[in-house]
């Protein structure tokens, strides 16, 4: 199977944050924002290998600013590495302001899809080819990641997790 390039399957998406949106505080909901984060990761995934992807697991993600109402959701969603079956898809969101015309970072996650074949059993998937400085470091990154993301939810050994292991070590 031939690797892609991560920018082969980049995923932009821009929302108006609307009266519906929002909580008590005037501010973008974050159960709609994850929403929406899931639909521009699993966009990103099918891109990637060219099959319905399934969201296997979301890890931490943080709200640093919120975002207002009137105010854009802009989401980027690039694939940082792909392992057998599943792919760590990397999450940036900011806010912007088009009448003030500034941005303010809003938050970030990593987001793990699992392909599937037409019997809907995990299928593999075309490994990444990171290019840009950013790209190799997210690549890296993304095996400890896996690691760690895959003990906490009790499906690998801390013992067999070596790069991860190595990595607190170093
Ligand atoms: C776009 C959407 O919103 S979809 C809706 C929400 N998502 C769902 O309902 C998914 C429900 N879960 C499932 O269907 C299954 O658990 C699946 C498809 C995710 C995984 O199927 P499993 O039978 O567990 O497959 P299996 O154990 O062989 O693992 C397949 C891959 O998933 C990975 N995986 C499984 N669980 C996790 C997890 N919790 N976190 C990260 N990766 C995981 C495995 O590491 C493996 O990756 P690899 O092939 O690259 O090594």
């Amino acid at each position: 199977m031939e690797s892609k390039k991560v920018s082969e399957s980049i995923t932009v998406m821009n929302e108006l944050v609307l009266p519906n949106d929002t909580n008590v505080f005037g501010n973008l909901m974050g159960g709609r924002l994850m929403y929406w984060m899931d639909i521009a990761a699993a966009m990103t995934a099918s891109k990637h290998c060219n099959a319905p992807c399934m969201t296997a697991s979301v890890d931490n993600i943080s709200f640093k600013n919120p975002i207002k109402l009137g105010n854009v959701v802009h989401i980027e969603a690039k694939i940082t590495r792909a392992f057998h079956t599943s792919m760590e898809i990397h999450l940036m969101v900011w806010g912007e302001d088009n009448l003030h015309q500034y941005r303010y970072e809003s938050n970030e996650a990593y987001f793990t899809f699992v392909a599937l074949d037409p019997n809907n059993k995990p299928r593999l998937v075309p490994a990444v080819l990171p290019e840009t400085e950013q790209e190799k470091a997210l690549y890296d990154g993304a095996l400890r990641r896996r690691q760690l993301r895959l003990i906490l939810s009790g499906k690998m050994k801390p013992n067999d997790a070596n790069e991860l292991k190595a990595f607190l070590n170093s």
